[in-house]
């Protein structure tokens, strides 16, 4: 894997998404910068935390075996492995919310965007980010945010970090190659927030009582509702509220 280590970009995402367009990265890339200026999360909200304490990276991949449609698997792959590496670092109740959220009791302690390099109508690669807090303990005024020290009380060296996050997202890319789909979407289900438990929701109509049955291989949730009725809302019809 070729790594590029920066002091400062607007957001990683996007540096990567410059250089794949300058040139062909055949190998994996991962951008890695200490401070964003401009760090993106999803539905256009912006991503920031403090320079240096935490890690913002991400990872230009080439798909193979995964579809547009099944993108979704790469998220789950890269979710799977923020959660494994959490615990093994003793964080408690770790869980992911769906899509991309790693939580630690019912604090954001990981975002995820994955966004998608499309040639010839056909997903090529992937790029994909990660925030993860590690040694932030101030989050201002954000809500439910939380971090490895905060949790721990201790320091981590971000690299040492970097490199338990890496080794666990090879697992997972691994069984992607192998197409073990059923597998990772089985893992993700069984580490969802709040599965199983009645919660309520924000969708077009207002608020709405339902339990997370899981995932649709394309990424949409599935909340069964009143009168047994199985619904699958994407992300830009369906908010769980806490
Ligand atoms: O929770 C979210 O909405 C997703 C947050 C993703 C943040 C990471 S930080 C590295 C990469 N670069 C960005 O601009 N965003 C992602």
């Amino acid at each position: 894997m070729r790594i590029v280590k920066l002091h400062t970009t607007g957001s990683t995402n996007d540096y990567l998404k410059a250089l794949a367009k300058k040139q062909s990265l055949e190998e994996d890339t991962l951008v890695w910068a200490l401070e964003q200026t401009n760090g993106r999360g999803q539905m256009g909200t912006k991503w920031s935390t403090e320079a240096g304490k935490n890690l913002t990276f991400s990872i230009f991949r080439k798909v193979q075996r995964v579809t547009i449609e099944e993108q979704f698997y790469v998220t789950m792959a890269a979710s799977l492995a923020v959660k494994v590496v959490l615990q093994k670092l003793l964080i408690k109740n770790v869980s992911v919310k769906w899509p991309n959220d790693i939580l630690s009791d019912k604090e954001k302690i990981c975002g995820i965007l994955i966004e998608s390099v499309i040639k010839r109508g056909k997903l090529d690669a992937v790029i994909l980010g990660v925030g993860l807090n590690v040694n932030q303990t101030d989050f201002g005024a954000v809500p439910r945010a939380t971090s490895i020290k905060t949790r721990t009380g201790i320091h981590f060296n971000l690299e040492e970090i970097l490199n338990m996050l890496l080794e666990q997202f090879y697992h997972y890319v691994k069984l992607l190659s192998q197409g073990k789909l059923d597998e990772i979407k089985e893992d993700y289900e069984a580490n969802l927030f709040r599965k199983d438990k009645p919660s309520t929701f924000k969708g077009a109509n207002g608020k709405f009582v339902g339990i997370i049955k899981g995932v649709t291989p394309h990424g949409k949730l599935m909340i069964l509702e009143e009168d047994d009725i199985l619904n699958e809302y994407d992300l830009k019809e369906v908010q769980l509220l806490f």
